[in-house]
């Protein structure tokens, strides 16, 4: 006699309700797929939204008694939220910003209390949700201080990863943040996730330096010398493979990305514009150091394609799988 495993049941939330989030979400219920989408959102919008798209939607409310069902195509299971205000394509509203943050707590608890196996978040437009005076830099962080833990944001597309040591802060306040102690917590964060969660039993990781030519021996800045090369040392000497600081403009080449299983960018413009030049719309966001899964599209709100139909479904599907592939394996 066979057991058949439970349907995973993932939380989606479809972000910036002017953004493409909702229309990727529509786009998304037009497949059969293997686990329960519970997308956390307002029925109003998705139902709007799948009219200008001209795509089918029939809504069911989720009710966290019933046991998980797959996801069939045209159906969508949700978890609603009222919006403050009616939406419209592309216009943003800070009065809606509210909402946005609702539908991400409502995933991250539902996640927490294991009412969902993980959760898939869409795009948000984090200058609007500040417009409404409410602090927030992005997800990964919004996330963690629901959780606690140290959010690790790591890109991924296919033949690369790219971890960040510091997530969304401005340029002048890099040099700050890059300490021995947030080093240390992102290193050890990286290893062993690579190790626990992508089953990689002894994983290469490069690490960037700071500055231009990791610093050219302290001529062009120190923070390798005396931040970033100790705290390599001393992991190194726990048996961790890792390499550098390397010159990332050297880093981000064939010959060294090719053995690598990640690299560790020090800032968010140094490695998220080589990982998407490679695999934009095929890449995933995930949050390592939560003690939940989160995945994340590779893109933004795409204001300027919502409702036209045009938005690409392929990193809302990446970041899917891969939240699937991590909550059951
Ligand atoms: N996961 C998240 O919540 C993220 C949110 N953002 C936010 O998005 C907002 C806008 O950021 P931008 O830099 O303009 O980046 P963006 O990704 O929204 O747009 C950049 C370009 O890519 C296109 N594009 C984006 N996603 C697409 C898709 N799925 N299919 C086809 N074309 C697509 C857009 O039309 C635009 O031309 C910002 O407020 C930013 O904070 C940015 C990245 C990730
Ligand atoms: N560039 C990635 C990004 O900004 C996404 O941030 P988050 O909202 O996932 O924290």
């Amino acid at each position: 006699m066979t057991t058949r495993l439970p349907v995973p049941r993932i939380a989606l939330t479809p972000g910036e309700p002017a953004g493409i989030g909702p229309d990727l979400c529509i786009q998304l219920a037009q497949q059969d797929l293997p686990c329960e989408i519970i997308v956390i959102a307002s029925p109003q919008l998705l139902e709007e939204r799948a009219g200008q798209l001209g795509l089918p939607l029939q809504i069911t409310e989720f009710d966290s008694a019933m046991p998980a069902t797959a996801q069939t195509a045209g159906r969508l299971t949700v978890l609603p939220v009222e919006l403050a205000e009616p939406v419209r394509c592309g216009q943003l509203n800070a009065a809606n910003s509210r909402y946005v943050l609702k539908t991400i707590t409502k995933a991250t608890k539902g996640c927490m209390d294991a009412v969902f196996d993980a959760m898939v978040t869409g795009p948000v437009h984090k200058g609007i949700i500040n417009d409404a005076g409410l602090p927030f830099s992005g997800h990964t962080e919004f996330i963690a201080g629901i959780t606690g833990g140290h959010p690790v944001m790591m890109l991924a597309t296919p033949g690369l990863r790219v971890a960040l040591a510091t997530t969304h802060l401005p340029l002048s306040e890099v040099s700050q943040a890059i300490t021995h102690t947030r080093l240390r917590t992102v290193i050890r964060i990286l290893d062993h996730e690579l190790r626990s969660r992508f089953g990689i039993a002894h994983p290469k990781i490069l690490v960037c330096g700071l500055n231009p030519h990791a610093g050219e021996n302290g001529h062009l800045g120190r923070e390798e010398i005396d931040i970033i090369e100790p705290v390599l040392d001393t992991f190194r000497k726990q048996g961790l493979n890792l390499h550098g600081p390397l010159p990332a403009d050297t880093l981000f080449t064939e010959k060294y990305l090719a053995t690598a299983d990640a690299v560790l960018a020090m800032y968010h413009d140094q490695g998220l514009p080589v990982l998407k030049h490679m695999g934009f719309g095929q890449a995933v966001n995930i949050t390592l150091g939560l003690p939940i899964i989160r995945t994340s599209v590779d893109h933004g709100t795409a204001l300027d394609l919502a409702g036209s139909g045009k938005a690409d479904l392929g990193s809302l599907q990446f970041a899917l799988q891969t939240a699937l592939t991590m909550a059951t394996q």
